[in-house]
């Protein structure tokens, strides 16, 4: 039967990537995606946002609601310092098995952590399972129509602090527009619009920034 296109980017990575090289990776994605074949990856233009906001913080527990294909995970967990772990959850089986060879052949396997299920049933389980008290940096790139629901859920599970910063994909393409309205109304959160575009297109896209004030 034909692959899918996550297994055509993954072979993409593993004919023209160097194994062990994070920057090989990602920029052999982007270009694969932008001259070859469209993915829903955050991209290299949002990307750069991410970067930056992830540098200035230097998280130590980061949680990723939504792998895909792992380029994501890859991207935050090339900037980790030396200790600090990414936990990324994927509910989708076909995604969680490319983006652990992504992961793998980048060589974050031990920095990167992909956990199998969705993101409603695990949120409340990560204190428990994984000794998690709180996480520093949220990076939500899940189904857009979830947002909302799981930085509630992360709320009332207590693993918010004063300072986590939260960084949603898509808040503009394809739109999320409760959780916009909530994290901007909400005297929870000082949040902030970064204008970018969809990746790989001219189409106008953004991430939203929102530190948890506690
Ligand atoms: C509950 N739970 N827990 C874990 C978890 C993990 C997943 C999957 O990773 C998954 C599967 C399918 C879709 C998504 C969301 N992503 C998107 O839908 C998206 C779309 C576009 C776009 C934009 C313009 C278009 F024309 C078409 C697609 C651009 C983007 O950057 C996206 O992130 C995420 C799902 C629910 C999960
Ligand atoms: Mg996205």
């Amino acid at each position: 039967t034909r692959t899918t296109r996550p297994q055509r980017l993954l072979k993409a990575v593993q004919d023209r990537a160097i194994r062990g090289n994070p920057k090989s990776v990602i920029s052999v994605i982007d270009h694969y995606c932008r001259n070859q074949e469209w993915a829903m990856n955050v991209g290299d233009e949002k990307g750069f946002i991410l970067d930056s906001v992830v540098s200035e913080l230097n998280p130590q527990t980061v949680l990723e609601l939504g792998t895909y294909c792992g380029y994501s995970a890859v991207r935050i967990g090339r900037l980790l310092h030396s200790g600090a772990r990414l936990l990324t959850l994927e509910f989708n089986p076909d995604y969680a098995a490319v983006a652990r060879e992504v992961i793998s052949w980048a060589g974050l396997e031990n920095t990167v952590q992909l956990v199998e299920g969705a993101s409603g049933d695990w949120i409340p389980r990560l204190r428990e399972h994984f000794g998690i008290h709180t996480f520093d940096f949220i990076f939500l790139d899940h189904w857009k129509e979830g947002y909302l629901a799981d930085i509630k859920l992360l709320e009332e599970c207590r693993l918010l602090r004063k300072g986590t910063v939260l960084l949603a994909d898509n808040v503009v393409c394809p739109g999320a527009p409760d959780y916009l309205e909530y994290v901007r109304k909400s005297p929870l959160y000082d949040s902030r619009y970064f204008k970018s575009h969809l990746e790989y297109t001219k189409a106008e896209d953004g991430l939203e920034k929102s530190v948890y004030l506690g």
